[in-house]
C-alpha cells in the first residue's frame, strides 16, 4: 500500500517536472521567436544630435576635423525623411588615430547595441577575402551579403577596414549599391551607411600637419582644404597603386560622401588617452604616472618627436605594463 502511494507521488512529481521542462522549452522558444521578429533587443535608438556631438567631443581626442565632419555628415543623414543614396564615409589616417573608434561611436549613436548590434557587419579585406584567385566568389557572397542584410534591415552599417588592401574589383562590386537608384534588383540601399578605413592618404596627412606646426599654426585651425590637403588625399587616395582604391571606379564616381582625415596624435592626446584607459580600468595615478606611460610609446619625426607614431594603440598594454 505505502509502496503504491509513493509510486504514483513519484509518476505525479515526474509528470510535473517533464511538462514544466516541455514549458520551459515552449517559452524559450516564443521568446526568441518574438526577439528575433521584433528584434527587440537590437533596435534602432532615437537618433539625437547632441548625444553624437557630446560622444564625439568627450570622447575623441585630437580630432577636430573628423569631429565635425562626421556629426554633420552623419546627424543630416539620420534625420533625412528621403535620402537620395547611401550614406558613404571614407576615414583616412596612420594607425591607432581613431579610425574605428569613430566607427563605434557612430554604431552606438544608431543601434541599442552599438558596434555589437547584428546590423553591423565588419569586413577585414586580409581575414575575409585573402586569396586573389577567388574574387569572384567573394564578389558573389558580398553582393548576397550585403543583399540580404539591407532587405531585412534597411538601416545596415557595413564597415570595410583595411581597405587599402581590397581587391579593387571587390570595392567595384559594391558600388551600385552605393549609388543613387531608387532600388536595385528590388532592394533599396538608400538607407544604409557605409565606411572604408585606410591608411591610404596618411603620409599627405602628415606633411600638412607637420608643416602647418613649422609654420607656428595652431592644430585646431587645420581645416579639410587647409594646405589643399582633401584634393591631395583624394588624388594620393586615387593614384597609389598601393591603394585599394587604385583602378576602382569608386572614386570616379563620385559615390563617396567625405574623405575625412584622421591627424596624427600629438602627446598630449596620447595623455588623454591614458587618462581615459585609466578611468575605464578604475585606476587612479597621479601626473608623473600618465607622463610616464605617453612617454612609453615612439614619436616622429626623429628631431622633433612631437607625433605618435602608434596613436593610441597600444596605450592599454602600456598601461597595463605600467601598473
Ligand atoms: N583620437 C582618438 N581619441 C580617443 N581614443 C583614441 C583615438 N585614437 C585611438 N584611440 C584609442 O585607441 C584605440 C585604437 O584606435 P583605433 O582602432 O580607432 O585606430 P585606427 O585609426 O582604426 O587604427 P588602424 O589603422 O591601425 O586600424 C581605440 O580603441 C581608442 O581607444
Amino acid at each position: 500500500m505505502k509502496a503504491g502511494i509513493y509510486f504514483v507521488c513519484l509518476c505525479v512529481l515526474s509528470n510535473i517536472i517533464v511538462v514544466s521542462a516541455i514549458l520551459d522549452v515552449i517559452v524559450g522558444a516564443v521568446a526568441y521567436i518574438t526577439d528575433r521578429l521584433f528584434q527587440k533587443d537590437d533596435l534602432l535608438e532615437p537618433f539625437d544630435y547632441e548625444r553624437l556631438k557630446t560622444d564625439l567631443k568627450d570622447s575623441l581626442y585630437g580630432q577636430h576635423i573628423a569631429s565635425e565632419v562626421v556629426l554633420k555628415a552623419v546627424s543630416g543623414f539620420m534625420t533625412d525623411k528621403h535620402p537620395s543614396k547611401p550614406l558613404v564615409l571614407s576615414f583616412h589616417g596612420s594607425t591607432g588615430v581613431g579610425k574605428n573608434h569613430v566607427s563605434n561611436i557612430i554604431a552606438r549613436n544608431i543601434f541599442t547595441k552599438g558596434e555589437n548590434s547584428e546590423h553591423v557587419h565588419v569586413f577585414i579585406s586580409e581575414h575575409h577575402f585573402p586569396l586573389k584567385e577567388q574574387v569572384e566568389t567573394y564578389k558573389f557572397q558580398l553582393k548576397q551579403w550585403i543583399r540580404g542584410n539591407v532587405s531585412s534591415f534597411p538601416r545596415s552599417m557595413f564597415i570595410f577596414d583595411v581597405m587599402d588592401k581590397m581587391n579593387p574589383g571587390l570595392i567595384d562590386a559594391i558600388k551600385p549599391f552605393l549609388d543613387h537608384y531608387s532600388h536595385v534588383d528590388g532592394v533599396s540601399y538608400r538607407e544604409a551607411i557605409f565606411i572604408f578605413l585606410s591608411n591610404a592618404g596618411e603620409s599627405v596627412i602628415e606633411k600638412v600637419v607637420l608643416d602647418s606646426w613649422r609654420d607656428g599654426e595652431k592644430r585646431e585651425q587645420l581645416q579639410m582644404n587647409s594646405r589643399d590637403m582633401e584634393t591631395k588625399i583624394f588624388k594620393d587616395v586615387f593614384n597609389a597603386n598601393s591603394s585599394g582604391f587604385w583602378h576602382s571606379t569608386l572614386i570616379d564616381a563620385h559615390l563617396i560622401d567625405h574623405f575625412i582625415p584622421f591627424l596624427p596624435l600629438e602627446y598630449r592626446h596620447v595623455r588623454q588617452c591614458v587618462l581615459a584607459e585609466m578611468a575605464a580600468l578604475n585606476i587612479t595615478a597621479n601626473d608623473g604616472f600618465v607622463d610616464r606611460v605617453a612617454q612609453n610609446l615612439p614619436y616622429f619625426p626623429p628631431e622633433e618627436k612631437i607625433l605618435s607614431v602608434k596613436g593610441c594603440k597600444t596605450v592599454k598594454q602600456k598601461l597595463l605594463v605600467h601598473i
